[in-house]
């Protein structure tokens, strides 16, 4: 394998989940809460931090914004609780961390950092994870801060429609890539699931694998979409397996979305990089609210052909 380039062009990727169309009232809003989380990641970069630690900063932020299904913002199982899934990965050494059904916490993805850093394991579940939260000082909230206005109404409405299509409400999984000044990439991936989700039930977001993947040989994606779809086909690393024979970023999530799409009838994004600096956001889905930053560059959208490119301030 050929070392790392010495002084790689920083780039920081990151998605706001999504299937429907994003309403014409938040687009804004969720436009600016992806550009204001990647160009902070894009800032941990500039400044010398490590690609881990920049995708734990852009998708912390993420969570703490209730635009998004991650943190703050998470929507509720169909016992109306908030039961959050998260992982992070080091692409120097495959490190990985992730935590599962976790409830009464601001920051799922930084639980997921202390178990990639401090445990000898990769992943901690529900109550394990909890006690691992208390333990090490992670600060309890009450349940009820994480739950919004909107998410109730969500609930409610998708329990009158019944199970079946994917509801409006279904918006919002976060994630990030990232490159680091050194060469090293990494992701972070963080989710309050599916709305009117069984209690327990846990999507991809938190599988390393399959809610996303680093390697400083290839490269990092984070995805969103049907956890039990994304799940079935690994797409994180099936996406990379096609950078590894030899196609582009956007060859590869064209042909791993594809597969999930012709496969399962699985519509659904990812966001990627490669050890290069290329990088893609590719979706199947009707919309994915995205933001890249490159070389003084933010590039965003959040429906098909509607990218936008501003110098970053
Ligand atoms: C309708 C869905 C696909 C929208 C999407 N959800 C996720 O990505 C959920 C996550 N992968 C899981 O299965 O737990 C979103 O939140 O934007």
């Amino acid at each position: 394998m050929a070392s790392q380039p010495a002084h790689a062009e920083p780039v920081l990727v990151v998605h706001g989940g999504g299937v429907e169309a994003v309403s014409p009232a938040r687009r804004q809003r969720v436009r600016q809460g992806v550009i204001r989380a990647a160009s902070l990641g894009h800032g941990v970069l500039l400044a010398g931090g490590s690609a881990v630690d920049a995708v734990e900063a852009a998708v912390a932020a993420l969570e703490d914004d209730p635009e998004f299904n991650a943190g703050c913002g998470s929507v509720l199982t169909a016992d109306g609780d908030v039961e959050m899934d998260a992982s992070i990965m080091d692409g120097r050494d495959l490190g990985a961390g992730a935590v599962s059904a976790v409830r009464c916490i601001a920051n799922p993805i930084k639980l997921a950092r202390l178990v990639m850093d401090k445990t000898p394991h990769c992943f901690l579940t529900d109550r394990g994870a909890a006690k691992f939260a208390a333990d090490i000082g992670v600060r309890k909230i009450p349940a009820g801060q994480l739950v919004t206005e909107r998410n109730k109404e969500l609930l409610l409405k998708e329990k009158q429609q019944q199970q079946g299509a994917a509801s409006p409400g279904n918006l919002g999984t976060v994630g990030a890539v990232a490159l680091d000044l050194k060469g090293n990439v990494a992701y972070a991936t963080s989710t309050g699931g599916l709305v009117n989700k069984m209690t327990g039930r846990v999507g991809d977001s938190p599988c390393v694998g399959s809610g996303g993947y680093a390697d400083n040989r290839i490269g990092a994606v984070s995805t969103t979409g049907p956890g039990e779809k994304i799940l079935k086909v690994n797409l994180a690393r099936l996406a990379l397996f096609h950078v590894e024979q030899g196609k582009t970023v956007e060859e590869a999530a064209e042909l791993a979305l594809g597969y999930m799409n012709s496969r399962l009838k699985g519509l659904g994004g990812l966001i990627m990089v490669n050890r290069a600096g290329d990088w893609a956001a590719k979706w199947t889905s009707t919309s994915m609210p995205w933001a890249a930053v490159k070389g003084g560059k933010v590039h965003s959208g959040t429906e098909m052909g509607d990218t936008t490119v501003t110098d970053l301030c």
